[in-house]
């Protein structure tokens, strides 16, 4: 399996900022194609990048996809501001990121739509990355994996048999832009939890489909966390933002 190292931008950077960002990071990673990288930056910028993607792509093999943070189920129709998996389809989006803690909690989405979602995405040939995790007062109550387990049977409810399009992130929210990550024991427990839930779920169909691991990764702590045997990459939100510590943080997920 190939590991996924992928960028979760947020609201950060405009058309002009991306661009900036792919001219410095792009050179840096032409030569690494054992691990699959992601760049997920806002709507605005999805078309700018996906063009200087596609001339990167010309000069050689490049190991770099785009990702999208969000989108709609609906393929158009009355939707004010919302984005439909046709218009990703048009920009050559590989990935979107569905069910983000910030879209749980901000946005109040329920699993319902985000598992509309997930049907809607793997229609469309995009991949999902569901995203899962606890708050902090539901690890105090001691219902961690309750709050899992239920976040993933409901997110994939009638696509189990399409696991190998999925991947799965954990990300706790009190580990999100807080500085404060999991330990690398913390998120292998709730990983190995994640694999042999979904190798039930999928009736053992489940080696194609990544977990990542999610919350205030860095370069200082990259290696520690990938060395956990069910932990297959990581979705990084402020770090990524940042060309060369992105890049620091995919060097350090090889060294293992
Ligand atoms: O999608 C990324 C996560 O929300 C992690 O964000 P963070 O690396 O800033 O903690």
């Amino acid at each position: 399996m190939k590991y996924l190292i992928a960028a979760n931008w947020k609201m950060h950077k405009t058309c002009a900022e991306t661009l900036d960002y792919l001219d410095k990071f792009l050179p840096s990673v032409k030569d690494i194609l054992n691990v699959e990288i992601m760049i997920a930056p806002p709507f605005t910028a999805l078309s700018s990048a996906s063009i200087r993607l596609d001339a990167a792509k010309k000069e050689g093999e490049f190991n770099v996809k785009l990702g999208a943070q969000n989108m709609y189920f609906e393929e158009k129709g009355a939707f004010t501001g919302e984005i439909s998996p046709i218009m990703l389809n048009e920009l050559n989006i590989d990935y979107v990121i569905l069910g983000h803690s910030e879209r749980r909690h901000i946005f109040k989405e329920k699993d319902e739509l985000i598992n509309k979602k997930m049907y809607s995405a793997i229609e469309h040939g995009i991949r999902p990355i569901l995203c899962v995790g606890e708050t902090i007062e539901e690890r105090e109550q001691g219902i961690t994996l309750n709050v899992i387990e239920n976040q993933i049977r409901k997110g994939l409810a009638g696509i189990e048999k399409d696991m190998p399009y999925i991947d799965i992130a954990y990300e706790p929210v009190w580990a999100i832009g807080t500085g404060k990550t999991a330990t690398p024991e913390q998120a292998e427990e709730v990983h190995r939890f994640i694999r042999s839930l979904i190798n039930e779920m999928s009736k053992g169909n489940d080696d194609k489909t990544r977990i990542l691991y999610g919350g205030s990764v860095k370069p200082e702590n990259a290696t520690d966390l990938i060395k956990q045997e069910n932990i297959n990459g990581f979705l990084v939100g402020s770090a990524s933002l940042d060309p060369e510590k992105f890049y620091k943080i995919i060097i350090n997920s090889l060294e293992e």
